[in-house]
């Protein structure tokens, strides 16, 4: 591993660990609004903003909304005085709705459909300092005709990508960006129709020590266009280098030190300024380390069987509650929150009917009995965000925490609720034959 950009191992506030959450607490949240049940900790996504703020702190930070969408988390990030980065103008609806104004939305289109063009150029009339990022010469167009004359940043694709898997690696993949051969005659036939203020691109999600090296490289070809552009006597405001720093999510991996981190940024970045001198500020644009470790999601087991070759526990959360381990083989810390002791290697699967719904392989815990409580770590980023209804199972609760309350983020979805958005053969709303489930039937531990 490089360990030049990563912090000493050890207890460090750089990450949370699974192990610092108090036990009690989360038993009790279980209790009172029942599992799956994911928690937030509000705190944690300031202190998170507030160590980006110190490392960065003459840049641009843009909070990637779609790591975690909850309106208590982008009200915290807003506070903390993070702009907003929006995939989508879904997002860009959460973010307005959360109060972000205008000037502080950044819209990045990726092949936008045709809806979202519509919806964000009506925000834009509203908000006219709002910006959209697009990676693609034609959405130039597609702008145009619908008015728009506003903030443009062009996506570049710098041909270098970083990533914890290589379905995440991001900066060399087709589908993002203009090739970064191409980037100075389209910027340059943007800044004829359009206010062109940056130029943008984006490595990977959960850029570790091992390829930091692929991260400045792609910092140091975006310094080089940035020039380049200023010598085509366009001024820019900022070059934004997108997010993907990491976190730790292995119990003894060690952080990065983001102040290391800042600084190979900046100097890999060199001096960038407009064609009158003016300095070009830098952007980032993180979503996981703001909200990974401020997260816990919360499963009970309802099954305990000893298989051919290994003990499984069955719990009520699986891959539609948390995508990431099917999707990316991704590592989570889970533990046996309800009782210490003898520790035997478990594998924790869930309850929809696919071969990957397997949380962990083999993993040492306190031995588990039926109804006992799983914690499951750095489950703050693209978890809940990737919850689905797949075997028509409603997606949970999430709680979240601040100053000592916890209270309900959002409420779980209801059986009752799948069908809502289907019609009969004579076009009306389906009839929903099955009732809520009640609070007490949802929360009683099944013993
Ligand atoms: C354009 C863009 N910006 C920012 C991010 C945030 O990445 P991360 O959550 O890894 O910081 C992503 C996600 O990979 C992205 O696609
Ligand atoms: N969903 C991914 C991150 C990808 C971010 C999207 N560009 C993950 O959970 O690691």
């Amino acid at each position: 591993m490089n360990t030049e950009l990563v912090a000493s191992s050890g207890k460090n506030p750089e990450a949370r660990r699974l192990s610092e959450w108090t036990r009690p607490e989360l038993l009790a949240l279980s209790e009172t609004y029942g599992s799956p049940l994911y928690v937030m900790d509000l705190d944690r996504v300031a202190e998170n903003c507030q160590r980006l703020l110190a490392a960065f702190p003459a840049a641009d930070i843009r909070y990637a909304v779609k790591a975690h969408t909850g309106r208590a988390v982008l009200e915290t990030v807003r506070e903390a005085g993070l702009d907003a980065e929006c995939a989508s103008a879904g997002e860009v609806l959460r973010s307005t709705e959360a109060g972000f104004d205008g000037d502080r939305i950044h819209y990045t289109a990726v092949n936008p459909p045709a809806e979202d063009l519509d919806y964000v150029v009506d925000v834009w009339v509203d908000n006219p300092e709002l910006t959209v990022t697009v990676g693609s010469a034609d959405t130039l167009d597609r702008l145009s005709e619908r008015g728009f004359d506003g903030r443009v940043c062009l996506r570049v694709n710098p041909g270098v990508g970083a990533g914890h898997h290589k379905k995440v690696q991001t900066g060399a993949a087709a589908k993002f960006g203009v090739p970064i051969e191409r980037a100075a005659d389209v910027a340059r036939a943007a800044a004829a129709r359009f206010e062109f203020v940056g130029i943008h691109a984006h490595a990977g999600s959960g850029i570790s020590g091992d390829d930091l090296s692929n991260h400045r490289e792609l910092v140091r070809r975006m310094g080089e266009l940035a020039r380049k552009i200023a010598d085509a006597g366009i001024a820019l405001e900022y070059v934004d280098v997108g997010g993907g720093f990491g976190v730790p999510y292995v119990e003894d991996e060690p952080p990065l030190d983001l102040n290391a981190v800042a600084a190979a940024t900046r100097k890999a970045l060199g001096t960038v300024e407009t064609p009158t001198g003016d300095a070009v500020q830098l952007a980032i644009e993180p979503g996981r380390y703001v909200v990974a470790d401020a997260g816990v999601l919360l499963t009970r087991v309802n099954t305990v069987k000893q298989a051919r070759d290994t003990l499984v526990a069955g719990t009520d959360a699986g891959m539609t509650t948390l995508l990431r381990p099917a999707m990316y083989d991704a590592y989570h810390p889970i533990e046996n929150i309800s009782r210490d002791g003898t520790v035997t290697p478990v594998t924790v699967a869930g309850p929809i009917c696919e071969t990957a719904d397997v949380l962990c392989e083999d993993r040492p815990v306190a031995t588990p009995e039926r109804g006992d409580i799983f914690a499951i770590g750095i489950a703050g980023a693209y978890g809940y965000e990737m919850a689905s209804t797949y075997n028509s199972r409603p997606r949970p609760a999430e709680v979240v925490h601040s100053d000592g309350e916890y209270r309900l983020g959002r409420r779980a979805e209801q059986l009752s609720e799948l069908t809502t958005l289907e019609t009969d053969s004579s076009g009306r709303a389906v009839q929903t034959l099955t009732g809520n489930i009640t609070a007490d039937k949802a929360h009683r531990s099944d013993q």
